[in-house]
């Protein structure tokens, strides 16, 4: 198990962990989302051991995790991390690049575990060009089979299809999450993008702040945010006054946009302001009662017009 014991962090005296706890399961995939600059990449290179915790303490199966103060090579055995900067070597080739910690004391295994894994990411006709070569989103591929070659107990990745266009990203997510869950690879993900929290992770952790703010499985936290921060890191979202559509309920309630549909004669008015063709149909901006809400319609509506909104139960 890896054991993450109210660590917290600071650079060079700001604050950016704080006193954050969570144990993570030998196999389970864990997506860490969050605001920009909340801390999710400092959260991963403490765990690898690039940074020293100012406080508490990370472990791995027992072993205290110890950092830089105390290792000479920064960076733990069964780990893997993957940058957002790839670190591929420019004037090698792609296939040099994934079997650089290979051993060659197999030279034919070595050569088909390449092979398997460029495969896995989609690069295999790309195998003899040197990385220098390679467009952005191509070395993100070689620099993910470069982290897989050497199958880690723990992955580390930092946004690791930010450079990958969607059909690709698509494909190789499913792949390489297949790949994960099969081989019992612990996989912490730091991710901007909702589709790998919500359809990939067995559990999400939010960090704000460098706090941790919310923790649950990708479905429950959809459903129930607690809070607009969380539910916007899933994408747009309507901050409601329960009591409009529950007269018993207080508070708020989080609606995404697909949960509200048009009705003309509901008592929740909106003026809309604009459309946005979004491919099955539109997400129309409108406004109500001063308030900016979103929410879908299969086709446009003129701006400026009136119409009423319900729950999409
Ligand atoms: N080497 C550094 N020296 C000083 N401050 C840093 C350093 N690296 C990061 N920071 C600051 O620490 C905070 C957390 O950064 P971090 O990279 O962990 O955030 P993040 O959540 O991964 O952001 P993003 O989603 O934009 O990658 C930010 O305010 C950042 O400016």
């Amino acid at each position: 198990m890896l054991s993450i014991q109210n660590i917290s962090f600071s650079y060079n005296n700001t604050p950016v962990l704080n006193q954050l706890s969570l144990d993570i399961i030998p196999g389970e995939h864990l997506s860490i989302i969050g605001a920009s600059g909340c801390g999710k990449s400092t959260l991963l290179k403490l765990i690898y051991g690039l940074l020293t915790p100012s406080d508490g303490n990370l472990y791995w199966n027992e072993k205290k995790l110890l950092g830089p103060d105390f290792n000479i090579v920064p960076g733990e055995d069964d780990m893997k991390y993957l940058a957002q900067d790839f670190g591929l070597m420019p004037f090698i080739t792609a296939s040099e690049n994934i079997g650089k910690y290979l051993s060659n004391f197999y030279p034919i295994k070595k050569k088909k575990r390449i092979f398997e894994l460029l495969e896995m990411v989609g690069m295999a006709e790309y195998a003899n060009v040197k990385a220098q070569f390679l467009s952005g989103g191509q070395q993100q591929r070689i620099a993910l089979a470069q982290v897989l070659a050497q199958e880690p107990k723990v992955l580390l990745l930092d946004e690791p299809f930010s450079h990958i266009d969607n059909f690709q990203k698509n494909t190789l997510r499913r792949d390489l999450f297949h790949h994960l869950k099969s081989s019992k690879i612990t996989c912490l993900v730091a991710t901007h993008d909702a589709t790998d929290a919500l359809s990939f992770a067995d559990n999400v952790l939010v960090l704000k702040d460098g706090k941790k703010i919310a923790y649950n499985t990708p479905k429950e936290l959809y459903l129930n945010p607690g809070s607009t921060y969380t539910a916007s890191l899933f994408g747009d979202v309507n901050t409601i006054d329960a009591q409009l559509f529950f007269p018993d309920r207080k508070g708020f309630l989080w609606i995404y946009p697909h949960q509200l549909k048009v009705k003309e004669d509901s008592k929740l008015r909106v003026k809309v302001l604009d459309n946005y063709f979004s491919g099955n149909g539109y997400l129309i901006k409108g406004i109500s009662k001063g308030k900016i809400l979103f929410f879908l319609h299969h086709t446009s509506i003129p701006s400026g017009s009136e119409t009423g909104l319900c729950l999409n139960r």
